[in-house]
């Protein structure tokens, strides 16, 4: 903490100071011999505390079975740890008054502590914190620190104040007043004050962020994250309007801290403000209006679970238009490789694709084939069957040669009714024999058309091969000998594979 803060902390003569019952309470916490006798003892000196701890015994915020009619059995119920620890919240609440020249609003002060408390609890029993009841006392002590600074320096709190009672704004500004925040103050104050170290820790640890801030022992680290969060939850009961934005941080931090989901944390905030109206009595402090539970309840179901589903749904509708958009574009990419008419690729890719192929086919020493395809007496198709009917052969030749190659050719449309395949890797004798299977397979099937009749092409195939026996210069005479070898078959009476033969 800042040296002169801590001197001025250390000479101030108006410290809140422990009520007389809360103190003789928590010396009898410190003392390991102090039984459910002594604690009554203490207790019975003030009546009204008594009766509180009689009346939470039999509250459903303690459930048990049996009605409790005296101290001694309250406090065995109770248990003799949350017991002082209730009693000490009794105490405490609303017992330190505001020093002259305050602006803080200490009903609304002791409004938060209250909630924090019992956020602190319900949110300790659902993580699974074994001793959840301890909770309400650090969650209900964890802005004493504020009433300290208030007490302390007034004015300079004040200006604090003056910009907004936002936990967040208060802490920052706390920073720029005093270079310290009210949880250092606060747990300072505890300290002095004898308070467990447990609950020091816990204080001077409440505004953690994220698990990692907070080192400890499990079960501790698990409770200051509770304590955390409550002061959070406090807040949504305590604005006047529904702020996403707070509720939305609530459910971030919930997760982060307690790896709670939205259905979790709206179930806190329920059983929260099913308690309050209990806890109001108990503590005299009128904690929220009853109609502002329902606007509460209704407000954080739509925030955290409706928007929850809508952002989880928004975000499933950007993932999916970014893949159609992704699927689209490469549709679009590959149409512009594809001839229109019967889907093989198009000229220029064919000119890219030979050009790599050779180049590698270079570097690899390996055999790169190259078919060049021509329908035999097309034109007498275009003739007899219309243009259309030449358009549909066309169509289902390709879908031959296609079904015939292999994924790694390519078969593309040279022009008209012309194509190539291109075959890397390929040898000669290889890629005779598959070219052989496909002018077989145009031949010896006819074609259909949709008017019903049926059509037999046939179609003349040259090969030429890079790198086995001859090796060419480049792409473009390797594709012009395999042209040559299409004027053999024509020559030799079509529906033929002819081999460049190399002089
Ligand atoms: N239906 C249709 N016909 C086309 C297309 N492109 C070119 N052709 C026709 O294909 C025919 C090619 O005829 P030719 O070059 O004389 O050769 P051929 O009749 O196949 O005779 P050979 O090659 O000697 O066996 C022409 O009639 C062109 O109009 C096209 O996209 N669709």
């Amino acid at each position: 903490m800042d040296e002169a803060l801590l001197r001025r902390l250390q000479l101030c003569p108006d410290l809140p100071t422990l009520p007389t019952v809360a103190m003789k309470v928590v010396e009898l916490g410190r003392d390991p011999e102090a039984g459910v006798p002594e604690v009554a003892e203490v207790v019975a000196l003030d009546p009204a505390l008594a009766a509180k701890l009689l009346r939470i015994a039999n509250s459903p915020l303690y459930a048990q079975r049996r009605k409790v009619d005296n101290l001694r059995q309250a406090l065995m119920l109770l248990g003799l740890n949350s017991a002082l620890t209730l009693a000490l919240s009794f105490s405490l609440v609303g017992a330190f008054g505001a020093p002259a020249g305050s602006g803080m609003d200490y009903r609304r002060y002791w409004q938060r502590c209250l909630l924090c408390g019992m956020a602190s609890r319900v949110i300790g029993r659902r993580a699974g914190v074994r001793r959840y009841d301890d909770l309400f006392l650090a969650g209900l002590l964890q802005d004493i620190g504020m009433l300290v600074l208030d007490a302390v320096a007034s004015e300079a709190y004040t200006r604090v104040i003056a910009w907004g009672m936002e936990h967040e704004l208060l802490i920052a500004s706390e920073h720029e007043e005093f270079n310290c925040d009210h949880a250092e103050v606060g747990a300072w104050m505890l300290e002095q004050w004898g308070m467990p170290d447990s609950l020091v820790r816990a204080v001077r640890l409440s505004h953690a962020r994220t698990r990692d801030d907070i080192s400890g022992a499990h079960d501790e680290v698990l409770g200051i994250a509770c304590i955390t969060l409550a002061g959070w939850l406090a807040d949504i009961w305590l604005s006047d309007t529904d702020d996403p934005g707070l509720t939305f941080r609530i459910g971030e931090l919930a997760q982060q801290l307690l790896g709670f989901d939205a259905a979790t944390v709206h179930e806190l905030i329920d059983e929260i403000g099913a308690q309050t109206p209990e806890m109001s009595a108990l503590f005299e402090v009128e904690l929220v209006d009853p109609q502002r539970v329902r606007a509460v309840l209704d407000h954080a179901r739509e925030v955290l679970l409706v928007r929850n589903l809508q952002i989880i749904h928004e975000a499933a509708e950007a993932r999916l238009q970014a893949e159609q958009m992704a699927v689209r574009a490469r549709l679009l990419e590959e149409r512009t490789r594809r001839d229109g008419l019967t889907g093989a690729f198009n000229r220029a890719y064919l000119e890219e694709t030979l050009a790599r192929e050779f180049r590698l086919a270079e570097d690899g020493g390996w055999p790169l084939s190259v078919a060049f395809i021509d329908l035999d007496y097309f034109k007498k198709v275009n003739d007899t069957w219309g243009h259309q009917a030449g358009d549909e052969v066309l169509r289902e030749v390709v879908n031959r040669l296609m079904s015939q190659a292999r994924y790694s050719d390519v078969v593309a449309r040279y022009g008209g009714e012309e194509f190539v395949i291109v075959l890397p890797g390929i040898r000669r004798d290889s890629a005779r024999m598959m070219l052989e299977r496909l002018r077989a397979d145009v031949a010896n099937r006819p074609i259909n058309l949709p008017s019903g009749e049926a059509i037999n092409v046939t179609i003349s195939v040259g090969l030429a091969t890079h790198n086995e026996g001859a090796v060419y210069a480049d792409a473009e005479t390797l594709v012009r000998n395999a042209d040559r070898a299409v004027y053999d078959a024509k020559r030799n009476g079509r529906n033929r594979v002819e081999v460049y033969a190399d002089s």
